[in-house]
């Protein structure tokens, strides 16, 4: 597929490449000075955080460790199945560890809220979420989420990590998928 293809498959554009390195810079800041002298550990959500974690911590002023877990939800489809299951397990423990979780999107809420209460059971000093993207008109449940990127519109977005059926992921900016993509 060649970029003239991708492009008659967007609608319109919600967050650019500048728009999302400024607003993960200012978001990199606030997590740092929160964390300040904590043993903070990132844990990134496969596959679609990957773009997320990789420019968050580089705006990070200092180091800190990352870890991921990897599950899925979504399918192929463009709706949330609700049922999730853990393909990749964290590679440690994370007893004691101020966990901030990083993920791409909260849509329905299912994923992350069924994450969090998976990652609070065993035992870390506190859970956090930090998400580039929220629907609020789409959230089925209720997730604190101390740190957004932005708030968009209930529409299927792909780019920036996120994907239909896989494809689009590289995408620079977030935009929203054509129906006729999909439907
Ligand atoms: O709030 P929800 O309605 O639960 O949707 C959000 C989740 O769905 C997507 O992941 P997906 O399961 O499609 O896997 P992926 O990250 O590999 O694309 C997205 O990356 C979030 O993890
Ligand atoms: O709008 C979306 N786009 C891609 N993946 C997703 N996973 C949940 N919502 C979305
Ligand atoms: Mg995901």
């Amino acid at each position: 597929m060649d970029a003239k293809d991708i492009e008659a498959d967007l609608i319109r554009v919600h967050c650019t490449e500048e728009q999302i390195q400024t607003r993960l810079g200012e978001l990199a800041v606030e997590v740092w000075d929160h964390y300040e002298g904590k043993d903070l550990l990132l844990v990134g959500v496969l596959k679609g955080a990957v773009m997320v974690m990789a420019d968050l911590m580089r705006h990070l002023p200092g180091s800190a460790p990352m870890d991921w877990m990897a599950v899925s939800s979504y399918g192929s489809g463009t709706k949330s199945s609700g049922v999730v299951r853990i393909l990749k397990d964290l590679d440690a423990d994370i007893t004691g560890k101020h966990v901030l979780i990083v993920e791409d999107i909260i849509d329905s809420g299912l994923t992350l809220s069924w994450i969090r209460a998976n990652l609070s059971s065993r035992n870390p000093a506190s859970v956090e979420i930090l998400t580039l993207l929220r629907k609020p008109d789409a959230a089925k449940v209720e997730i604190d989420t101390r740190w957004v990127g932005f708030d968009i519109p209930n529409e299927f977005v792909v780019g920036y990590g996120l994907d239909y059926d896989e494809g689009y992921r590289n995408l620079r900016d977030v935009a929203t998928l054509a129906p006729h993509v999909y439907s």
